[in-house]
């Protein structure tokens, strides 16, 4: 009886509608919307720089921005360093802000300004399962407690895992030179090492594991990338069906496959919280009977995640790094003296955190190589969740996105005396010359400041950074200990590649090892 009022009900209610009458309504609809858009906006005083995607040109604005977004940006700051502008980016619509506005925006709360819904709502998080972390924290706890007070119990279990994979990647022998692949070399090492950390003995070793891992951020990107074209309600619809999006699940599944055996190691073995790898901590600090505890799919979400967030940015940098020291060997015995004086000859065993510390030239050498090869346009990426008024009184609305252009303040002699020279002792130098301890610590590299934000800033930076920092300084030890490493020929320095807000660096160039 319900069924058939129901189908009644429709019937009179779309009598004489047809085809027509439905794309009449659609044009309409979609037209009062723009309208609204346009007319209500609160930012549209704010100046613009590239395409206005208007009522009709969103998918050309996107290119638009992906072929020359370097440039725009550049000219927004420019122009509007000490104000904002608005930009259209390949996902979203960003207001990018000046740098002054950074210490009151980094004191607001997460409820206000919110990294996590600037995660979800960049990587599409409702389709790529990233949405997880609007609502969950244990995974930046993970990193900011136990990856980070806890290093030095971790620290054999990295070095043990570095060490096994260079001797699996890198030549083990002193007699040849052997050219690799530099960028999947180190981001394999990176993803052992890390997954040691993350996951522990014997899952760090697992073939299709480390494979999932390091995979997990591509498919991100990729089923991000299919499914914004479409507009929002639409997109339940072609999800389903993307490839990309069906590779990110049947991930997402091997990886709860795998984590059971990690599950029941926790069941079976005691050990220190302290030496636990993440996962193990996370299980045992969200206690009996959570999701972390009782759902695989849930842990090993968690973990991607962390994979996702640790491992090519830090391989990243590595890479980097490696070659600007192939670019100027000089730099190398300068380094090398160092980790003699700190680590002695013992280097492996005498490793702690306290000794990465005192590293200070090695952490000047990877701030500046960060600096300079700044990995990306934006930082500081949040979505605005409440009415948020600045101190110049511009009004900002709920859903804005807001970003602050890094890499043009890492390149503006305003902020570094000669930006453009590549000085490897810097911020040594600025640590040398600093008249308080507060201000030595702003040079070191795990530390932010509104003009040093490749960690982001604020209570929301990168919960990962310190722990990155002691990772890179390992494998740049152990790299240089053990190994000779230069361009396989005669060359400059790779260019990075710039385009829309990414900035990345040749993943194609070789590096010669020799073992020392
Ligand atoms: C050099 C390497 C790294 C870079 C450049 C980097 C950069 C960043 C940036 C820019 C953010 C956003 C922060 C903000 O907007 O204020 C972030 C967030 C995050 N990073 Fe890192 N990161 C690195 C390494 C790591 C590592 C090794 C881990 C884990 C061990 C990690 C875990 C995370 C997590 C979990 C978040 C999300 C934080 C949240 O939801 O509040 N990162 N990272």
């Amino acid at each position: 009886m319900a069924l058939q009022a129901f189908f009644d009900a429709f019937q009179t209610a779309f009598t004489g509608f047809n085809v027509w009458t439905a794309i009449g309504y659609a044009i309409i609809f979609v037209i009062a919307r723009q309208f609204v858009k346009q007319h209500g906006d609160q930012l549209r005083k704010v100046p613009r720089v590239g395409m206005d995607p208007g009522w009709f040109s969103m998918s050309k604005a996107r290119r638009n921005f992906l072929a020359y977004g370097p440039e725009l940006i550049e000219e927004g700051y420019t122009k509007f360093k000490h104000s904002m502008f608005r930009v259209q980016t390949n996902d979203m619509e960003r207001l990018i802000i000046s740098t002054s506005f950074i210490p009151e925006l980094s004191r607001l709360p997460e409820e206000t300004l919110s990294v996590a819904a600037g995660i979800s709502v960049r990587h599409l998080g409702k389709y790529t399962a990233l949405d997880f972390v609007d609502h969950n924290t244990i995974q930046v706890d993970a990193c900011r407690i136990h990856l980070t007070n806890d290093i030095d119990h971790l620290t054999p279990a990295l070095a043990d895992e570095l060490r096994y994979g260079m001797n699996i990647d890198l030549p083990s022998d002193g007699k040849d030179w052997v050219s690799v692949n530099a960028f999947s070399v180190l981001l394999r090492l990176v993803a052992r090492s890390s997954a040691r950390v993350f996951v522990g003995k014997p899952l760090c070793r697992d073939e299709v594991w480390l494979e999932t891992s390091i995979g997990f951020a591509g498919e991100v990107f990729l089923t991000a990338t299919d499914i914004r074209p479409y507009p929002n309600f639409l997109r339940p619809f072609v999800a389903p069906f993307l490839k990309s999006r069906k590779r990110l699940l049947k991930r997402l599944d091997v990886a709860a496959e795998k984590i059971v055996s990690v599950m029941k190691s926790y069941r079976e073995g005691a050990m220190d919280r302290k030496d636990m790898p993440a996962a193990l901590w996370m299980m045992d600090v969200a206690g009996k009977g959570s999701k972390e505890q009782t759902d695989p799919k849930d842990l090993a979400l968690k973990q991607l995640f962390l994979s996702l967030a640790a491992l090519h940015t830090t391989s990243t940098h590595l890479l980097q790094a490696v070659y600007d020291l192939c670019a100027n060997p000089e730099y190398v015995q300068e380094l090398k003296k160092e980790i003699k004086d700190v680590l002695g000859d013992d280097v492996w065993g005498s490793w702690n955190n306290a000794k990465s510390l005192k590293l200070q030239k090695m952490d000047s050498f990877l701030k500046e190589s960060q600096r300079v090869n700044h990995p990306g346009m934006f930082s500081f990426n949040r979505v605005v969740m409440k009415p948020t008024t600045l101190s110049d009184n511009t009004k900002i609305p709920p859903g804005t996105l807001i970003g602050v252009a890094t890499k043009c303040i890492a390149d503006d002699p305003e902020f570094y005396e000669n930006p453009k020279t590549f000085d490897p002792w810097r911020f040594y130098k600025l640590a040398q010359d600093a008249s308080s301890a507060e201000e030595k610590g702003s040079t070191a590299f795990a530390s932010t400041s509104p003009t040093s934000m490749v960690f982001g800033h604020g209570r929301r930076a990168c919960p990962g950074r310190f722990f990155a920092a002691h990772q890179l300084k390992l494998f740049l030890v152990g790299l240089l200990t053990e190994y000779e490493f230069k361009f396989p020929k005669k060359m400059d320095r790779p260019k990075n590649l710039a385009y829309g807000e990414h900035i990345v660096p040749d993943r194609a160039q070789e590096i010669a090892f020799r073992k020392i």
